[in-house]
């Protein structure tokens, strides 16, 4: 095994992922001493105790004023994440505009008609906390959801707004599922989304069952997840959506393989890469990159010096009925098959998830479940520890006022 590499500050990692890391689940658990694969094994649990939580919550008052001229999600990061959920769960024919909100406040145009809700794990992001304070302020309908005793929850009691609590056991990025729930019981509240019970159960069910298959005891041979971080191992990833449902889980990719893998990766909608971003097949670290590979060489023994790009589709399976979709299905379905052909001319490899399940919820879970774990298998394969997030809370540092006294 190779030494692990101390960066100049940050954390401790391997340059070189080694998969033997991921092999032995007690030594790996041992290098996830936060227990982000537990948290994230909790998402079905998530999904039934914020929905149950939800339940205790009165949001009648949401509806009482009738339909919205539009709602707003405010909030960063992963909470940020929800508003998507909520308007791709809503799909194209909501009739009220949802607008995500992700700095500071609501846009200046949010008024007494509109409804907003504030989202934060912690209860206490600046994002959050602001937006809640202005809707308060301008007569907007407001709920706040996140962590129970926090400002937060003092902010939505004195705006006499109902606030849905989401107990914090992890960090924001593994309690995504939590925090969705509620946003979209919110948004049910208001007529905008139709989630059942019966969806939410099956999504929790599904939940569980893509746990259970990408468990630390599963070795990659059976394990998607451990599969899928492998084959990301050491390349650039490249994560497109065939439809706005598969490209919100391509976004989620995006920031979980940032954050705790620390990839670079880069996410978007198939139908706007392939008028554009396409092109990367073809470049540096495409097809240029693929063209010099030794085809002889030992395939275990691959040229580390390369550096690759390696593309996951995420397709939505087509399950949309075709008058309700921004696009007809067919069309998602050529261009998703599309991809795969221009990427196997150019000798890029390509992971493809298909959605599977009833309910828009369910399929968005299934392609976010294993995509999920396999960013913390990528982590730990690399020996960096999936929750240690040094640089974001250097920025926090170095970008927060110095307190009052000590400039
Ligand atoms: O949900 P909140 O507690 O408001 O946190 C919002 C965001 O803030 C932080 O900076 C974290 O790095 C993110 O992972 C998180 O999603």
């Amino acid at each position: 095994m190779v030494n692990p590499l101390e960066g100049s500050a940050g954390v401790n990692g391997h340059r070189v992922a080694d998969e033997s890391l991921l092999n032995d689940e007690k030594s790996m658990l041992g290098n996830d001493p936060g227990g982000m694969l537990r948290a994230t094994a909790s998402a079905g649990a998530q999904v039934r105790e914020t929905a149950a939580l939800a339940a205790e919550v009165d949001l009648s008052m949401l509806a009482d004023e009738g339909r919205p001229r539009a709602v707003v999600v405010a909030g960063i990061g992963t909470a940020g994440l929800t508003g998507n959920i909520l308007s791709t769960v809503a799909g194209p024919r909501c009739p009220v505009p949802i607008i995500g909100h992700r700095s500071a406040g609501i846009p200046g145009w949010v008024g007494a008609a509109d409804v907003v809700i504030a989202v934060s794990a912690s209860g206490r992001s600046p994002e959050a906390l602001a937006a809640a304070e202005a809707a308060a302020r301008r007569g907007a309908r407001l709920v706040a959801i996140g962590n129970p005793d926090s400002e937060l929850e003092a902010m939505a009691e004195r705006a006499r707004a109902p606030f849905i609590g989401v107990p914090r056991r992890a960090p924001a990025r593994a309690t995504l599922w939590g925090l969705a729930v509620p946003v979209l019981l919110a948004g049910r509240a208001l007529g905008l989304v139709k989630v059942t019970e019966a969806d939410i159960a099956e999504t929790a069910t599904r939940l569980d069952a893509d746990a259970e298959r990408c468990r630390p005891g599963a070795d990659s041979f059976v394990n998607p997840a451990k599969a899928l971080a492998l084959g990301l191992a050491g390349s650039v990833p490249i994560v497109w959506g065939s439809s706005p449902l598969a490209t919100v889980a391509a976004r989620r990719f995006a920031d979980t393989l940032a954050a705790n893998a620390r990839y670079p990766a880069m996410a978007g909608a198939l139908g706007e890469a392939g008028r554009g971003r396409v092109g990367l097949l073809d470049g540096v670290f495409g097809g240029l990159a693929e063209g010099s590979r030794d085809i002889f060489a030992d395939p275990d023994d691959e040229d580390e010096a390369v550096t690759r790009l390696r593309l996951v589709v995420f397709r939505d399976g087509g399950l949309n009925p075709e008058d309700d979709a921004d696009e007809p299905v067919a069309v998602e379905e050529r261009r998703a098959d599309a991809i795969q052909t221009l990427a196997d001319r150019r000798g890029v490899r390509c992971d493809v998830l298909t959605a599977e399940g009833g309910s828009t919820l369910e399929r968005l879970a299934s392609l976010v479940a294993v995509p999920d774990f396999a960013s913390l298998y990528l982590a730990l394969a690399h020996g960096l520890d999936p929750m240690a997030v040094p640089a974001i809370s250097e920025m926090k540092e170095l970008s927060n006022p110095m307190p009052e006294g000590l400039s």
